[in-house]
């Protein structure tokens, strides 16, 4: 079956230096990948080389079958992923609700500039609505999002990613820097996605009990490559991944803890 989302041989170098160095991996639909590695494993860079953040120099992205190596962001956004940054698509001087509504709009229409034409639309107004709900904003939604805590920018950006509708959704350590009582709420909100079933998920993520509460499978990143690639109890038991991710934390492995600094 053809992957949602997939990667052929991809990768970006930095200088001399390869960030992300020939990854191979398929993405199906209604599955949740977490993507893992220690500290400047090219996580983050091999999620720019798909979403269309970075361009590749080397090897292929497919959406469906397609080949979106060479599109930008914006069209691979309007193709269907979407991405949960962090922080960097809310419009702080807008409200909760404005913020929503834009997102919600822009699946309906050309323009993200146009909030005059909400009026009389109360069914794109319900569509914003149910999403603040969902992630538990609607008490919020009259307030700027600038002034909002950082846990519930969070929630407004988890919003604004389900009320684009995308096929592939993309979350980039989603839950840091919040509470430790707001984190249940964020892992919920996936969790539902996940359960609609026809969504393909993938995480950055460094919490392991997040990681196993969630992924149906882990691919693993360690110097830009992909070191394993598998269900969570296999790949985490795998002697690569207790020495060069998990050995971080045991006392034996200061060979990891070099690579991890
Ligand atoms: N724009 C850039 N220019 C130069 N080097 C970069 C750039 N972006 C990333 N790198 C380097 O590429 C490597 C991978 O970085 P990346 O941020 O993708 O790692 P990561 O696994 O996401 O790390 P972390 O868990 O700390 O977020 C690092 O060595 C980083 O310094």
């Amino acid at each position: 079956m053809t992957a949602a989302l997939s990667s052929t041989g991809l990768g970006i170098r930095f200088g001399g230096h390869a960030a992300v160095d020939g990854v191979t991996a398929a993405f199906g639909a209604g599955t949740l990948t977490a993507i893992v590695g220690p500290n400047g494993a090219g996580k983050t860079t091999y999620f720019n080389l798909l979403s269309g953040q970075l361009r590749a120099s080397a090897g292929a992205v497919h959406l469906k079958g397609e080949d979106i190596t060479r599109l930008s962001a914006a069209q691979r956004t309007s193709r269907g992923i979407g991405r949960a940054f962090q922080l960097t698509n809310l419009f702080p001087r807008l409200t909760v609700a404005e913020n929503v509504r834009l997102a919600v709009q822009s699946r309906h229409s050309a323009g993200f500039n146009m909030l005059a034409m909400w009026r009389g639309r109360h069914d794109l107004i319900e569509q914003a609505e149910h999403y603040l709900q969902e992630v538990g904003l609607a008490h919020r939604r009259a307030d700027v999002s600038s002034k909002l805590p950082h846990g519930d920018k969070r929630k407004l950006e988890v919003a604004i990613l389900m009320a684009l509708e995308p096929e592939i959704l993309m979350f980039d350590e989603p839950t840091a820097g919040m509470s430790v009582d707001e984190v249940p709420v964020i892992l919920e909100l996936i969790r539902k996605l996940k359960a609609r079933g026809d969504k393909t998920i993938l995480l950055v993520e460094h919490k392991m009990d997040v990681i196993h509460s969630l992924a149906d499978r882990i691919v693993v990143l360690h110097n830009g490559r992909l070191v394993a690639d598998g269900a969570p109890a296999e790949v985490m038991a795998s002697a690569i991944v207790q020495e060069a991710y998990l050995g971080v934390k045991r006392p034996a492995m200061k060979r990891a803890e070099a690579v991890h600094a």
